[in-house]
This record gives structure tokens, sequence and C-alpha cells, in this order.
């Protein structure tokens, strides 16, 4: 009997501690599950005001536009069948008033957007801008209606990036471009969509949603400034900003058919600018311009690069824009690549490169054979962003349900440093850099590089100066390269970060670059696709780089030009 009443005692003691146990787990669970109900009404409602407060601005900017259109009114196609230098011109001589331009954009915006989603929100205090505007003091940009990718401060107003924590930093003042743009008299008017977080080329965040390609409403207008690109892509802007630290300026004017330059970092003011990882050093990012021709970018460097720029942000070398070099024809060396080893481009990046080498060709220039450095451009570039690993990546997005579009980048974000080191090191032998027929591979190659996501960065400056070296060895003025391109299906961005490759090169290296529309997918480019992402692009855009040493912005401006006139020369002649 003792020994019964013993095991009787024993199991009564295992169940107590069963029971225990499983009240902690269950209180634990529970209060995950609060937590987590909590966060996710929070962010509702967060997402419901956002949307109300586009939804009212653009309510009450159309209510505007209506008032307005009660007048006889200008053709508002003939204005936004202007160029930007036809533009300036008219508004300049008073053929056209600042008023009728204002409007007739700000129609058309209101349009695109309902087809595009490219808007996070109209500024109405560029009602007020537009009243109080001195027809005395004509700036460069004088009635130039200006839009702006949502990451640009602008007073009062936030810069979520698609992030919950940011909803409620208002900015304090307008950032130093803005200031410079309004003294030059354009009038910014409406702000556009990014992805969450902005370290991705899609357009798609749990705020806004996803934004649509003007082209192919089944792709993604690329990104970070997706928004800017659709919205001038579809006609609702003449002239945007947006910013690029991986390709966000390159990349959506390519799949969207327009032309973009990131300018060398740090010639033209970055303060003001929202970013996931502030004061992050290694690879720089710039804020340029997005619009429908080269000239619309020239003219919008040769009006921020003035003293009112250089007095509000003295960090900024007092380098006016360099006219002789934008207006020179002189025959030019130019390197080119139509590859980079580690991330093979697709067959219409390719014809595209090997078209415009041609046409260069034959309208004097020489055109050398040139390879980037061989060192892993893409690793040194995540390295360099993200050199903790993702650690302020995965802080900064608390609280935000991660977009579909960010899931497979973010996961491996989450993991801890050492681990990843560990996946790394066996993953290694299984990656093949050189496969592009299968997504499978590209998915595989994008992985790896985000788990060596952190390791030190010493080749990063060795692999500036022999770039360096290189060109001037082969004594290059230019190189002429591809973008990626044509644009992607929905949700593939985010799992292919290796093919951001082609831009974030000259990020490392902060080298200018810019990008031209020159051709779009024929059936046999399509045929020869071999990868998902792309596939089903016939008649879209496809563009190709131009890249010029640090500092030559004009001359990179110069030679985009150059080939934006062969490629419309040869168009006439085929004609
Ligand atoms: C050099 C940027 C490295 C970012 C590391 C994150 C890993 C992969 C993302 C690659 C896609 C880059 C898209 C472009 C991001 C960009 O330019 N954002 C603009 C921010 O102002």
């Amino acid at each position: 009997p003792m020994e019964t009443l013993r095991q009787l005692v024993q199991t009564e003691s295992r169940l107590h501690t069963v029971t225990e146990v499983a009240l902690v787990a269950c209180l634990f669970g529970g209060l995950v599950l609060v937590r987590t109900v909590r966060s996710r009404r929070r962010e509702k409602r967060l997402i419901a005001k956002l949307q109300n407060q586009r939804e009212r601005s653009l309510q009450q900017a159309e209510q505007r536009v209506m008032k307005y259109k009660q007048h006889p009114v200008t053709n508002s196609a003939f204005i936004l069948n202007l160029s930007l230098s036809e533009l300036t011109n008219q508004l300049q001589e008073g053929s056209l008033s600042p008023e009728e331009v204002f409007y007739a954009y700000m129609d058309k915006t209101l349009d695109v957007q309902q087809k595009l989603n490219c808007c996070t929100e109209i500024i109405l205090d560029s009602f007020e801008q537009l009243k109080a505007i001195d027809s005395g003091k004509k700036g460069l940009l004088y009635g130039v209606p200006v839009s702006l990718k949502e990451n640009i401060f602008l007073k009062v107003h936030a810069s979520s990036c698609g992030v919950v924590r940011f909803v409620h930093q208002p900015a304090d003042d307008d950032c130093v471009l803005v200031k410079v743009l309004k003294k030059q008299g354009a009038i910014p008017f409406v702000r556009t969509n990014v992805p969450q977080s902005l370290l991705n080329y899609d357009c798609s965040n749990q705020f806004y949603g996803q934004t649509l390609n003007p082209c192919n409403l089944q792709k993604t207008p690329g990104g970070s400034s997706g928004g800017e690109a659709s919205l001038i892509a579809g006609g609702g802007s003449v002239i945007g900003l947006g910013s690029d630290i991986g390709g966000s300026v390159r990349i959506p004017a390519s799949f969207c058919g327009i032309c973009g330059l990131k300018p060398t970092s740090g010639r033209l003011s970055s303060r003001g600018l929202k970013s996931i990882y502030r004061g992050q050093k290694a690879v720089l990012s710039s804020i340029g311009p997005l619009g429908k021709d080269v000239d619309s970018l020239a003219l919008f460097m040769r009006a921020i690069l003035c003293d009112d720029m250089y007095s509000l942000d003295p960090t900024v070398p007092p380098l006016p824009f360099k006219e002789e070099v934008y207006r020179s024809r002189k025959p030019l060396r130019i390197g080119y690549f139509e590859q980079i080893e580690e991330t093979p481009a697709s067959p219409s990046m390719i014809r595209a490169v090997q078209e415009v080498k041609a046409l260069l060709e034959q309208a004097g220039h020489t055109l050398v054979p040139y390879s980037p450095v061989k060192v892993e451009m893409n690793e040194l570039a995540i390295k360099g962003a993200i050199s903790d690993g993702g650690g302020t990546y995965v802080q900064q997005l608390k609280g935000s349900r991660i977009d579909p579009t960010l899931r497979a980048q973010f996961l491996i974000y989450r993991i801890p440093n050492w681990l990843k080191k560990i996946i790394a090191f066996i993953i290694k032998p299984l990656v093949n850099f050189n496969c592009i027929s299968l997504i499978g591979k590209k998915k595989q190659q994008t992985f790896y590089l985000l788990f060596r996501s952190v390791a030190g960065l010493w080749k990063l400056h060795a692999s500036i100066e022999d770039t360096i070296a290189e060109w001037q060895r082969l004594n290059i003025d230019v190189v002429l390269c591809p973008i990626i391109g044509p644009a992607f299906n929905f949700n593939y961005c985010g799992k292919l970060t290796c093919m951001a490759s082609f831009s974030m090169i000259y990020n490392v290296l902060n080298f200018c670059a810019g990008v031209v529309p020159v051709s779009i997918v024929t059936a046999q480019d399509e045929k020869n696709l071999c990868h998902l992402a792309a596939k089903g692009g016939e008649g879209l855009p496809v563009a190709v780089q131009c890249v010029a040493l640090p500092w030559q912005d004009e001359l990179c401006l110069r030679f985009m030009k150059e080939v934006e006139e062969l490629v419309k020369k040869q168009r006439i002649n085929e004609r």
C-alpha cells in the first residue's frame, strides 16, 4: 500500500507540473495574441487614417479643379504634350500662365491616380502657392508643377515610407531641394508612392497598396521611386524627384519607359530624405530627377545647381551646371558591357546595348569592350547598406505588417547574424552564379547574398580604386551598359534583389548614371527569355544605362542626350 501511495503522489505532482506548464504557456500565448491583435487593430486604424487623408486631399483637389473648369479653359492636351523645355519657355514668355499649367496637370494627375494608384497625397498647399506665385521673379522652373517621392521631407507632412513607426513623424521643415525648387518658381503639387522601407524595387506598401505600370497594368512600375515613374509615364507630371541608393530612380524609369538620373551622391543636397538606415555612409544615396526626356533632367539639374542650394546646404560642393560639357558633341571613347558575370541580363537588355553601340559607332564614337572590375558589387552593396545584417531594419519595421513584396527578404534579416553566417557557409557551394535560365537559381543567389550581409567591407574602397584605374587604362570617358528590364510581374522584385546589380554597382562606386529608353521588347526577346519574372513583356519599354565618373554629371547627361537623339533619328529613318 505504501508503494501505491508513493506512485499516486508522484503522478499527482507530475500532473501539477504539467498543468502549471500548460497554464504558463496559455498565459504567454494569450499575451502574444492580445499584443498581436492590438497592434493589428492599431495598424488598421492607421491605414484607414492615411487612406482617408489621401482621399480627402484627392477630393478637395478635384473640387477645385471642377471649379476652375467652369471658366473657359485652355487646351490642356496641348499643355500636357509640351516637353519641360517647351513648357518653361511658354511660361517665361507669358504665353501660358502658371494657373492653366497647374490645373492641366492637377486634373491629369487625378485621372492617372485612379488608374495607376501612384499618388499618396495631393499637396493642398500648392493651391496657395499658385495664388502667391510672383510673376516678377521668374526662376528657371517658374510655374512648373513638380511631383515628389513620398520620402522627401515636406513641412508638416510625414514621410511614412510604408512603415508604421514613421507615420507619426511629420517633418519640421521642407527639405533643401524642395526649398530650392520653390525658389526657382516650381510648385510641388503631389507626393508619390514607394515600396515599404524603400529597400525594394517594387512599389507596394500596406498604406497605399500596389502602384501599377502605365505601360501594362499587370506589371510593377519598379521602385522605389515607382509612384514617380508611374505618374510621369502616365502623363500626370512633367518632372519629378526620386531617390536612389541601389537603382530606385533608374529601375522605375526603365520599367516605365522614361528617363532618370542618379547624380553623383553629394552633388545635390540629400538633407531631408527619409531612410531606414540613417547615417549609413558605405553606400551613398542620391536624389535625382525623372522626366520624359533628357533635356528635362538637364533643365532640372541646371535649376537646382544654384547659390540657394549651396547656402542652404554648405556641405554641397558649389559646382554650377557645366553648360559647355552638356552641349559638347566631341566624339567620345565609350566602354561597354552587355552582362555582369554573376547576374546575366535578359535578352532585350543585351539587344538594347548592342543596338545603341552600333548607333554610337556610326555616329563617330569609339566603342571599347569593358568589363566591370571583378568583385561581387551586389555583395558589396548589400554588405555596405545593411552591414548589421538587417538588425536596424527589423527594428524599424517593428509594428508594421510586412508587405508581401518584401517578405522573402525580411525573413532572412530576422535570422540571428551568427546563424546567417553558418547558413551562408553551408549554401555557398550550392549557389550557381552563372545560371540565368531558372528563376530558382536566381532566388538562391539572392538569398545567399542576404545571408552574407554580415561581414567586413574591406573590398569596397579597393573596388572603387580598381574601377577608376581600369577606366584610365582604357582611356574611356563614359560607359554604356544594361539596366534591369523589362518591367517585372508583381511580387518578383523582392525575391530577385540580385537583379538590381546593374544599378547597384554605380551606387557602390558613387559614379553618376542615368537611363534612357531605347527600344521595346520584341517577340523574339520574349521567346528567348527564360525567367518568369519578366514573362509577358512584349511591347514594354527597354532602356540602357549611361555612366560617367563621379562629379561628371553633365557628361553623363550629354551622353544620355546623344543616345536619345540617335535612337529618335533611327526611328524616323525607319518610318
Ligand atoms: C545598395 C542598396 C542595397 C540594399 C540592400 C537591400 C537588399 C536588397 C535590395 C535590393 C534592391 C535595391 C532597390 C533599390 C533601393 C533604393 O535605391 N532605394 C532608394 C532609397 O532612397
